[in-house]
């Protein structure tokens, strides 16, 4: 069944259309990815699916609720969780109060945040540095902060920007775990991402999107055989 639906979502700049007509289903407990060229529309997508502008035509679904044209706050209630880099401002905050900001989104008791904060750094390996200054932290602790973060709203999907960007193999796979993790948990995932032998070996679904329009959906095995979408990677290099 389908968590996310995303029905012939365009979204228009002025002159620039940096979605056209998208359509495509992230499953219930899935994993999905959403790759392609610099500029292809990917972070445009994930900002209509959670909130910060409505697409110019077309719709979103979570379940049987449409949230195109929800703010993100109404987004975030409704089950859509997103990682953020640890944004400069929140990088004297530690680790804990990092996470609290999410927590505290859905619940404004401060025990009850403090508590949920320990437990989702425990399930990304940072319960040992809960008191550090967040940008203190390595960039892989950073970015599983960040996954920490978004989770504490309790999402049923969590949008996933560019987490493996810039790690090295090891850390990949700890990300990678942190994933799998995550979907054992029920949450699905859509994850934007460069890093393809990250993605692709645990992704259940992969979306290419090209000048803003999808040019494959499919299994990883299946998308990255695909003529149209080595072409566009090959037309990047
Ligand atoms: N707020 C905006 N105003 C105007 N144009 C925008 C805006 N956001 C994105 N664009 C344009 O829309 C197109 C798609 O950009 P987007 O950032 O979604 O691509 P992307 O696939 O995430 O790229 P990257 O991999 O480089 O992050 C680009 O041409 C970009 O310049």
């Amino acid at each position: 069944m389908s968590l996310l639906r995303v029905e012939n979502v365009t979204k228009k700049f002025g002159g620039i259309t940096a979605n056209q007509d998208v359509s495509f289903e992230v499953g219930a407990g899935k994993i999905v990815g959403l790759i392609g060229p610099n500029g292809a529309g990917k972070t445009t997508m994930f900002n209509s699916i959670a909130g910060y502008f409505p697409p110019t035509s077309g719709d979103i679904w979570l379940n049987d609720q449409k949230i195109s044209g929800l703010t993100p706050e109404q987004c975030a209630h409704a089950g859509i969780g997103r990682t953020f880099q640890v944004a400069r401002t929140f990088t004297s905050m530690t680790a804990l109060e990092n996470v609290m900001v999410g927590a505290f989104l859905i619940n404004r008791d401060v025990r009850t945040a403090r508590r949920n904060a320990i437990d989702f750094l425990n399930f990304v390996n940072l319960g040992r540095f809960k008191d550090k200054a967040a940008g203190s932290m390595t960039i892989s602790e950073q970015r599983r902060l960040a996954v920490a973060r978004a989770l504490a709203v309790n999402p049923k999907l969590l949008l996933m920007d560019e987490v493996m960007a810039g790690l090295n193999p090891t850390e990949v796979k700890d990300m990678v775990d942190v994933v799998l993790k995550i979907r054992d948990r029920g949450i699905s995932c859509l994850i934007v991402e460069h890093v393809l032998e990250g993605i692709m070996p645990i992704a259940d679904a992969i979306v290419v999107l090209d000048y803003g329009k999808k040019i494959a959906d499919g299994k990883p095995e299946e998308v990255s055989n695909n003529p149209q979408v080595i072409a566009a990677y090959l037309g990047e290099e």
